[in-house]
């Protein structure tokens, strides 16, 4: 019965109107539920009037919506309410675009339907689907990049980046004549860039859960839902399995290699690094998932791309480069994986920006360079070993990549002074961070108890 008032408060006319509600008042409510498919809601609580004051509270509590479709539609037409009563400034926009379909015309969106509720004070048209997970999530664009001009794109054109894509090799030869990419290029693949995107990777079994005869207890469907099916026991020890489903941006299953890993996270970034951008990449995930066997081959290959666009005319007259660093985070110390871990210091600036003091940087211009760079750092890590992995990162590892335009050029190709990179200004910069991985209490061992202190303080 409490549901059935806060329904009849929806309904109760203009919301500030505290008053008993009226006929025309229950017409015009059973219309906007109407306008959402959520009719039914409406008749059994029609008559019934509550100080829109409660309204809030009341809709939290569900107000007559069963499942969980009912309760998101409910919930995406109350938000654009104004509970204050005071109406909206926006203009009526009528759009074929309802929750409900049926009952458009002559319902929500009719002006006698307007007029009733204030003007702007009930817009689906400015509603955000992206803050209420529905089915009709998977089917929304991504939000673009506030650096990126173009319009936004459903996620289905990473995957046809697989196939349209030029084959690995010619990235080694010289792509500059090979591979010309011209600026039209790079601004239509900078428009297919989302702002954050979610990529899970499913790892496969290890011989370890192998040789257990463990279940494989992630399904991964169309790239874009896994489900975990979840082993449990009744009170009475009968076994069952339930069932989550998650959606994300993109769903890798265990058949995919680290190639196409790039080619769906990082590679539709690289163009933008040059439209001023910084972008993150990292991996998230409890010890033994894949994060360092994931993530250890990303920044090679965005090095490849990258001086592959350095060696475009339009970049190579700008005297842009290319410039690499790499530290770790360990025990809530920074260390430099590429100076013998010396010790740096994290200050903010005036403009609070945060500056790694003493972070050594070097100009790579070309692959080569970079690999044996990456190759150096990781081999300073600090790792050690858990019930979950024998080799098991103990330590946050920060790689970063970053675009420079320089004013005036210098003889050595590496910096040790940090005098050069100081003079170019950045354009764009792109960090890979591998984070230390997080054990159950069942993953730990005697083994990692001192190093997980670490990760937890990292
Ligand atoms: N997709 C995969 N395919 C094949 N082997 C994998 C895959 N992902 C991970 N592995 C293997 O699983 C083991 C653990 O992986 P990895 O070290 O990357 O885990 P991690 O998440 O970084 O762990 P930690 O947090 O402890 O550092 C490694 O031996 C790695 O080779």
């Amino acid at each position: 019965m409490q549901q059935s008032n806060a329904a009849a408060a929806l309904y109760d006319g203009p919301l500030h109107n505290t008053g008993p509600p009226s006929d025309t008042g229950d017409a015009v409510m059973a219309r906007w539920l109407q306008s959402a498919g959520l009719q039914h809601l409406a008749s059994p609580l029609a008559s019934t009037g509550i100080d829109q004051r409660l309204l809030p509270n009341l809709l939290m509590q569900g107000y007559g919506a069963q499942s969980a479709e009912e309760k998101q539609r409910l919930f995406k037409l109350m938000r654009n309410l104004n509970f204050n009563g005071e109406s909206g400034s926006e203009t009526y926009t009528p759009t074929a675009q309802t929750s409900g379909g049926a009952g458009a015309q002559d319902g929500f969106y009719s002006p006698e339907f307007r007029s009733d509720f204030g003007a702007g004070l009930l817009d689906l048209h400015a509603m955000d689907d992206t803050e209420l997970l529905s089915e009709h999530v998977i089917d929304e664009p991504f939000e673009p990049s506030p650096f990126i001009t173009g319009g936004p794109r459903a996620f289905d054109s990473d995957f046809n980046l697989l196939s349209s894509k030029p084959q690995r090799g010619q990235t080694d030869v010289d792509t500059s004549v090979q591979l010309p990419i011209t600026e039209k290029e790079n601004n239509t693949k900078e428009t297919n860039v989302a702002k954050i995107k979610v990529v899970v990777r499913k790892r496969p079994l290890n011989k370890k859960e192998i040789s257990r005869k463990e279940d494989d207890i992630v399904t991964v469907y169309d790239n874009a839902y896994l489900a975990v099916h979840e082993p449990k026991l009744k009170v009475d020890l009968t076994a069952y399995v339930e069932k989550h489903e998650f959606c994300f941006d993109a769903v890798l299953d265990e058949h995919v290699t680290n190639d196409e890993v790039y080619r769906v996270t990082v590679e539709p970034i690289i163009p933008t690094i040059f439209q001023r951008t910084k972008a993150t990449c990292f991996a998230y995930g409890q010890t033994g998932s894949g994060k360092t066997f994931t993530m250890q081959p990303l920044p090679l290959r965005a090095a490849e791309d990258l001086v592959r666009y350095l060696h475009q005319p339009v970049y190579r007259n700008q005297r842009f480069k290319l410039w690499l660093s790499y530290f770790e985070i360990y025990g809530g110390k920074l260390f430099d994986l590429l100076s013998d871990r010396k010790k740096l210091c994290m200050r903010e600036d005036g403009r609070q920006q945060v500056c790694i003091v003493g972070l050594q940087e070097f100009e790579v211009s070309d692959v080569q360079i970079v690999k044996e760079y990456i190759e150096r750092g990781n081999a300073a890590r600090s790792t050690g070993s858990t019930g979950a992995n024998e080799e098991s990162s103990r330590s946050h590892a920060i790689l970063q990549l970053a675009v420079k335009k320089h004013t005036e050029v210098k003889e050595s190709k590496r910096n040790t002074d940090g005098n050069e990179s100081r003079s170019g200004k950045v354009v764009g910069k792109i960090s890979f961070i591998d984070l230390a991985g997080s054990e159950r209490g069942a993953d730990t061992t005697d083994n990692d108890r001192q190093t997980r202190s670490c990760v937890r303080s990292g």
